[in-house]
């Protein structure tokens, strides 16, 4: 691929441009916000210019509501050789561009399985699709060309190809993705009038779990929107565990050992679930998730800290497999989670504390 055209450059789209323009392609930024379109060239995504000749790719990077007249329109004037989008919901999208007249024989839906819970072009880095899935969904219509030229993108941003039937893929992102949002938002939820007292308390579980919970709502009203049966399928299943958990706890208040003992059990079910479906979550690039151990750094916060702790891990030969920063509250300190395989856990603890570091619980 030598050319591309990235149409909407907010988190996604310049990301994308990030990762082409570094492996060598001419991208080419538009926005209906020409100051995005701006932001993102001065990052290195790509020129703010319009081509002078068709591109290979044209890559919609819009909200999901925009995006079917946003590709009908481009091929329309002819922009590219191939056009992909890369929405959250792809059955409705499909629907949509067919009955609007599209030409499917140029048109790819995909979807990379990475972003953040901020938008436009300063939240993006080239490296965001390293390692995740990113779905195309190819049909017996889609040019061999136009797939070619996904598997190059793909290719690129280090990603992993995954084909699959668009309405297969919402009913999956619906239970691994849309319905984790709305569960997060509704447990940030509970937040909005809590007592300042309860709110200080916040450890690393409940931030774990809302940090989807501060992504703009505007989009994930358009993605809902966009896939409303599946999610609601979804979560119609979680309100039966949310009805059983309810009344297990009640049971778990009564004065009467029998029902005491089934509500207990009922709870140990219900988490016990939970563990055999976490232990299915994919680890670092699609892999079986690895069992690492934490070696937890007192740091202060002041700049250079966290490069100064990684190039001491690096200096001993560590490679830190993940890292988590828990932040005390009303201090100026935090600890730094360093995830690394169980035989690292000495080498790591050995020369940090040479170095100077305080380390918790070792
Ligand atoms: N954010 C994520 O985590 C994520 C992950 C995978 C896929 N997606 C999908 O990627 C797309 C973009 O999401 P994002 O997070 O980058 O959003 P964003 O808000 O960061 O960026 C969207 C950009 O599109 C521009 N825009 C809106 N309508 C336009 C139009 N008609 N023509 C040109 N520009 C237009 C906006 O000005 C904005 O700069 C969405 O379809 C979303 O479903 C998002
Ligand atoms: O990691 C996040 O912050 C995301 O919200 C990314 C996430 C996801 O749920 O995994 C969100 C929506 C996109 O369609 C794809 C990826």
């Amino acid at each position: 691929m030598r050319s591309a055209l990235v149409i909407g450059t907010g988190l996604i789209g310049t990301s994308t441009g990030l990762a082409l323009a570094e492996r060598g392609v001419r991208v080419y930024l538009r926005d209906r916000d020409p100051e995005q379109a701006r932001t993102a060239a001065a990052m290195g995504a790509g020129v703010d210019e319009e081509p002078a000749e068709p591109v290979d790719l044209a890559l919609f990077a819009v909200p999901p509501a925009d995006l079917a007249e946003a590709v009908l329109t481009a091929q329309r004037q002819g922009l590219a050789r191939g056009y992909l989008d890369v929405g959250s919901v792809k059955g409705e999208l499909h629907r949509a561009l067919r009955a609007g007249g599209c030409d499917l024989s140029s048109y790819l839906g995909t979807h990379p399985m990475a972003g953040l819970e901020k938008s436009g072009p300063l939240a993006a880095t080239a490296d965001l699709f390293e390692g995740r899935p990113w779905v195309l969904t190819a049909t017996r219509e889609t040019d061999t060309e136009v797939l070619n030229l996904a598997l190059e993108l793909i290719s690129l941003c280090r990603a992993v190809p995954v084909m699959m039937d668009a309405d297969a893929h919402d009913r999956a992102v619906a239970l691994v993705s849309h319905t984790p949002q709305l569960l997060s938002s509704m447990v940030a939820a509970r937040l909005e009038d809590a007592e300042e007292n309860a709110v200080r308390l916040c450890g690393q579980g409940i931030r774990d779990v809302t940090r989807v919970a501060a992504s703009e709502p505007a989009m994930w009203v358009d993605i809902l929107s966009a896939n409303p049966g599946p999610v609601a399928d979804v979560l119609g299943k979680l309100a039966t565990d949310l009805d059983g958990t309810v009344r297990a706890l009640r049971a778990l208040d009564s004065t009467e050992p029998g029902e005491r003992k089934s509500g207990a059990r009922a709870l140990e079910d219900v988490l016990r679930r939970g563990n055999t479906g976490r232990a299915r979550v994919p680890g670092k690039h699609g892999q079986t998730p690895a069992v690492y151990e934490t070696v937890s750094v007192l740091i202060s916060d002041q700049p250079g800290e966290l490069a100064r702790i990684f190039a001491d891990a690096g200096a001993a030969g560590v490679n830190i497999e993940d890292v988590r920063i828990e932040h005390a509250t009303g201090q100026q300190a935090g600890h730094v989670q360093l995830m690394v395989e169980a035989r690292a856990v000495p080498v790591l603890s050995a020369a940090l504390r040479e170095r100077g570091w305080a380390l918790r619980g070792q």
